[in-house]
């Protein structure tokens, strides 16, 4: 795009701009290629504006701010705009082709339940012949279903990466995308210039308010999603639904707790195989099996199956879509076994937190033993939190078994210690330490039974160990999958 057609993309007048071509645009300095234009915004920690001359020779062809601090003056063409983080999102829509057009788009908010559900419903458009992108907190995938990330972890990563991420989804061949959108990205206008046709509501609870400031504040920057939706799917068991209401031009609502709703789910059974529920809807009742952990799990499913059904699901794609879910990467992710064999979870659980919470849930649903893999990484990341971890390992689970994970160049026994310091302190035998991760794993695959659980905690999706000074390719399901196949 030639520079004067992206000022009047954005109605900045401008004077008089070379006619330089504009092949993209970044918010940070270090990012610059040359062609790109440069948006100078003032941050919560720096000015942009100090970075125009860094951007300069890097090639950039034009900056966009709000105006150049007093006595400065800019190497390039300056544009001056209202907003600056508007407006890198406007001028990387439009350098894109403003993909989102082209595509059915599906905005997943809420405090949690968000990535889950992003994959849930990405699953089910897909079951029903939608060739469906996505972009979440585990990373973006392509109609092709290969996993991808960026550089930075992100939920919701900055507008330029998520408009050419969805040029990228339309030059595959994409027909719909499932984005998760962040309270962060919404205040921050990550995500404006997104035409979207679908709002999910998960749920609202306090959080990020060192961000937000308020609970209001951070409601009203969600609330965003829902106002620029042309439908909305909103949850009648959150109070803060009652205020989105009639937002939308066209909604449905779903409640797994009795409260009038489009989507009902009722006789909810929580089995070591998954969920089984009831569901009572617009599209008509039917019996359904999720095989995913956690009860909550079904306001993310009655979430997702209003949302794809909107986009055209029929019943018995909804249906099989929900059966042949394999959940999300590495988060309480049942391994698939045959034959009799214990049940066993990869999860990403790696903080005391966490991982009391991973266990409570799996405790509900085991009739026999209940196992813990768990290690703790190395180097200066959170050190205090091994002896706590060994603590409610063992405290937690019948059995534990501490080994590896990311010690890099921390002394492993130094970590295993620590670890078994925690549970002996709280007067607790109940574990083995086993260093190398594999055969640890295979050690309590093989000494668990079936009605027993496996939890294998801390690594998740990761592809990487990193052992000593090796970083090592890691895929913990595969682990899991290979032990459970030498055991029978
Ligand atoms: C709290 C928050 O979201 N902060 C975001 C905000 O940072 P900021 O206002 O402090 O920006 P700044 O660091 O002062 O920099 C100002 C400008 O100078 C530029 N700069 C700065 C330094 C430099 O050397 N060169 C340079 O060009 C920056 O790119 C930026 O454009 O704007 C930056 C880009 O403009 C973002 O990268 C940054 O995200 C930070 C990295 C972050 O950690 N964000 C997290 C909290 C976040 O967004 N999380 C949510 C999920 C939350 C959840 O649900 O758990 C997410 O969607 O991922
Ligand atoms: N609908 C829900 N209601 C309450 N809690 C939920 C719900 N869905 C998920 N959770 C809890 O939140 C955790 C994170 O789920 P998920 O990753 O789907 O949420 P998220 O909003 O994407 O959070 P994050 O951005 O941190 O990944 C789950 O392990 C579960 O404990």
């Amino acid at each position: 795009m030639r520079l004067p057609d992206l000022a009047a993309a954005l109605n900045v007048t401008a004077g008089d701009l070379p006619d330089v071509e504009v092949v993209g645009v970044t918010h940070n300095a270090q990012w610059v290629k040359p062609g790109l234009a440069f948006v100078a915004i003032r941050g919560a920690k720096f000015d942009g504006h100090s970075f125009i001359q860094r951007a300069a020779d890097a090639g950039a062809v034009a900056v966009l701010g709000e105006g150049l601090p007093a006595g400065q003056s800019s190497p390039l063409p300056y544009l001056t705009v209202e907003n600056a983080r508007e407006a890198l999102a406007d001028a990387a829509a439009a350098l894109a082709g403003n993909p989102s057009r082209a595509l059915k788009v599906v905005g997943i908010t809420g405090t949690d339940g968000k990535t889950t559900t992003s994959w849930l419903t990405r699953h089910l458009l897909r079951e029903a012949g939608l060739r469906t992108g996505l972009l979440s907190t585990v990373g973006y995938e392509l109609p092709d279903g290969q996993l991808r990330h960026f550089p930075a972890h992100f939920t919701t990563p900055e507008a330029p990466q998520v408009q050419e991420t969805l040029r990228d989804m339309v030059g595959a061949g994409a027909q719909a995308v499932v984005l998760e959108a962040s309270s962060h990205a919404l205040a921050l206008h990550r995500v404006r210039a997104v035409d979207w046709d679908v709002a999910v509501w998960t749920h609202l609870t306090s959080e990020h308010l060192d961000f937000h400031g308020t609970v209001e504040n951070y409601f009203a920057d969600k609330r965003k999603l829902v106002e620029r939706a042309k439908f909305a799917v909103l949850n009648a068991d959150d109070g803060w639904t009652a205020k989105l209401t009639g937002l939308a031009p066209a909604e449905t609502t779903y409640s797994m707790e009795g409260n009038p709703a489009h989507w009902q789910a009722g006789d909810i059974e929580e089995r070591a195989t998954g969920l089984h529920f009831h569901v009572v809807s617009p599209t008509g009742e039917f019996g359904a099996q999720l095989p995913m952990i956690g009860r909550f799990n079904v306001a993310n499913a009655l979430a997702s199956l209003a949302a794809a059904h909107h986009l055209g699901a029929t019943t018995a794609q909804l249906v099989a879509g929900l059966a042949s879910f394999r959940g999300v990467p590495g988060r309480m992710e049942l391994v698939h076994a045959t034959g009799a064999a214990p049940r066993v979870i990869v999860d990403f659980a790696h903080t005391p937190p966490s991982l009391e919470k991973a266990l409570s849930t799996l405790r509900a649903t085991t009739t026999g033993k209940l196992w813990v893999l768990l290690g703790s990484a190395g180097g200066p990341r959170d050190p205090h939190k091994r002896a706590p971890l060994g603590e409610v390992a063992t405290r937690l689970a019948d059995q534990a078994v501490f080994t590896e994970e990311d010690h890099r160049d921390t002394p492993l026994l130094d970590i295993l210690n620590e670890m078994q310091r925690g549970a002996r302190e709280a007067g607790r035998r109940n574990f083995t330490s086993i260093g190398n991760r594999r055969e640890a794993i295979r050690h309590v695959i093989r000494q668990a039974q079936p009605g027993d659980t496996v939890l294998l905690a801390g690594k998740g999706p990761e592809d990487t160990l990193e052992r000593d000074t090796e970083t090592i390719p890691w895929n913990e399901v595969r682990e899991a999958r290979n032990a459970l196949e030498q055991r029978s």
